[in-house]
């Protein structure tokens, strides 16, 4: 007995000496308490995570928000994580208090790819960004470079109609997720390296494994403590023996590169340089404040790449799909692009698309409804108060597109596929609208914007003008299978295959 009661004894004079011990090194004052976001109930270790298992992870934030509000406080294993769901609430953070929450969350596989953050799109917000940003704004989306990759996209596009036109003579069933991804990786590869190169093949099939790693939720960083975790988990091997390989490609295709401009092959007037010529130059020219090294140049095309391919393939994708569902809003934009444009034309370019307010209509309405990045991560630079509640340092914020895009306080029936609504509206998608923010807003704001959509119109206008679609033999549309697959870019679950002919101007025949 006397020995327990003085083991009691010793136990509660520890914790008591801890705690003043605890309180002398704070100075004695007491730790100011938070007034954290609410969020649904957790567990040790998981913390929500439990909350999210039976949907895909933008699906299941948006019913938990619809819960506990437009900001929520989630733990994604031990990191707080706010997510922001409505209009309002995504205005404080991305244009009130932008520069506080300019930064992105750090990841084990971002780190990787990024070659330690020194890309565009993971780098945090300072110096380094923001030169890089404006390399990429100023000069690789430069007049001369828009006006070369409007040639690049035209050609593509016609050679694709071609191929199509063939396929659909032939009676094949064609692969439209396939064709449109692959449209948009050789629009790419031809804006970056100039034209096909001899591992281009394997870059493509590479990059593609990155993006699938870097998209996932990877469990180091869940646990970002725990060292056991971090070990037993593959992503970070996989990441690493993913980019020594893209390294790879990169500095061989550099190499190549740079002898043929010692020898004065290509390159040479601004008019023929492609992208990588650019980059190469300002390494060259070594007048940039943080070098430009091969590694950080193989990340800023990382950067292009997972920016510019996934996403435009993937949201062509849903307004097939879309289109297809809905034959009465297929037929209405078929009808405007040919009304508008008449007989015999060939490729459709972008000089001829402005008259088309009705696709633009379905454009916009498809990037409502299935915005391809749903999720915008982003990370707090300093405390903030948003709402009244306090958002700390260095919680990740995510900002949930897809839930703002279908808030039904903006926008009536949100799931209905229906272009319409963006008649006589201002609503645009340059990030001053905040119910419709598919490409982000504020300083980190997507600067592949009119890129992707200059392809997405041309491609969609091409695709109405010259085609009548309709579901392979067999298919009905209420069994026409719309699920999603989680990725860099949501995108549809099963590839889209469709039938199609071309169409035939019925000529009124000429009276004798
Ligand atoms: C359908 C097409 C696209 C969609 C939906 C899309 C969407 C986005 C979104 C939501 C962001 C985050 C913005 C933010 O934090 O506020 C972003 C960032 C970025 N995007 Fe895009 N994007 C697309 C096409 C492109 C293209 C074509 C390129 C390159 C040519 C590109 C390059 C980038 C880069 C480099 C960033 C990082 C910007 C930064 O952190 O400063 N994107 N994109």
């Amino acid at each position: 007995m006397e020995v327990s009661l003085s083991l009691c004894f010793a136990v509660i004079s520890t914790v008591v000496a801890l705690w003043f011990v605890k309180l002398t090194l704070s100075g004695g004052k007491a730790k100011k308490k938070h007034r954290l976001p609410p969020g649904p109930w957790t567990l040790p270790v998981i913390g929500s995570l439990h909350h999210m298992v039976s949907l895909l992870p933008h699906r299941a934030m948006m019913q938990l928000s619809r819960r506990h509000g437009p900001l929520m406080l989630l733990r994604l294993g031990e990191v707080p994580t706010v997510v922001v769901s409505s209009a309002k609430a995504a205005a404080l953070v991305m244009r009130t208090n932008d520069l506080a929450f300019a930064s992105r969350p750090h990841s084990v596989i971002a780190d990787i790819f990024s070659c330690g953050y020194k890309n565009i799109a993971f780098a945090p917000y300072g110096d380094r960004w923001c030169e890089m940003r404006k390399v990429c704004v100023v000069e690789l989306l430069s007049s001369n470079q828009v006006n070369r990759i409007e040639v690049i996209r035209a050609e593509e596009v016609g050679n694709l109609v071609r191929s199509m036109t063939d396929a659909a003579l032939a009676g094949a069933t064609i692969n439209v997720s396939a064709k449109v991804v692959a449209l948009s990786n050789d629009v790419v590869t031809r804006a970056v390296f100039g034209g096909k190169f001899a591992k281009q093949g394997e870059y493509l099939r590479e990059l593609g494994e990155a993006f699938r790693l870097i998209s996932g939720f990877c469990p180091a960083d869940l646990f970002p403590s725990s060292p056991l975790v971090r070990w037993l988990s593959n992503g970070e091997r996989d990441a690493k023996r993913s980019n020594d390989r893209i390294q790879r490609i990169i500095s061989d295709v550099m190499e190549e590169r740079k002898t043929k401009r010692a020898s004065g092959v290509g390159g040479c007037s601004n008019e023929d340089e492609d992208l990588l010529d650019v980059l190469l130059k300002l390494q060259q020219e070594d007048s940039l404040n943080f070098p430009l090294t091969t590694e950080i140049i193989g990340a800023v095309l990382f950067d292009i790449f997972a920016g510019a391919t996934e996403t435009t393939g993937t949201i062509l994708g849903w307004i097939m799909s879309e289109l297809v569902r809905s034959p009465e809003i297929m037929a209405k934009a078929q009808q405007e692009v040919r009304d508008v444009l008449g007989e015999n034309r060939a490729t459709i370019t972008n000089s001829s698309i402005a008259k088309l307010h009705y696709v633009q209509m379905v454009i916009k309405e498809a990037f409502r409804l299935h915005p391809p990045a749903v999720l915008i991560p982003r990370m707090a630079r300093e405390d903030s108060t948003i709402m009244g509640y306090d958002i700390p340092k260095a919680t990740n914020v995510f900002i949930n597109v897809f839930a703002i895009l279908r808030d039904p306080a903006y926008w009536t029936n949100p799931g209905e596929f229906k272009p319409e609504r963006f008649e006589n509206s201002n609503v645009t998608y340059n990030g001053t609208c905040f119910e419709f923010i598919p490409f982000g807003a504020g300083r980190r704001q997507c600067p592949g914007t009119q890129f992707s959509w200059s392809l997405t119109e041309m491609v969609l206008t091409n695709f109405l003008y010259h085609f009548d679609w309709m579901l392979p033999d067999g298919a009905s549309l209420t069994s026409f299978d719309m699920s999603e697959k989680f990725g860099l870019a949501v995108s549809r679950r099963h590839d889209l295959k469709l039938r199609l002919t071309p169409h035939v101007w019925f000529k009124a025949t000429p009276k004798k």
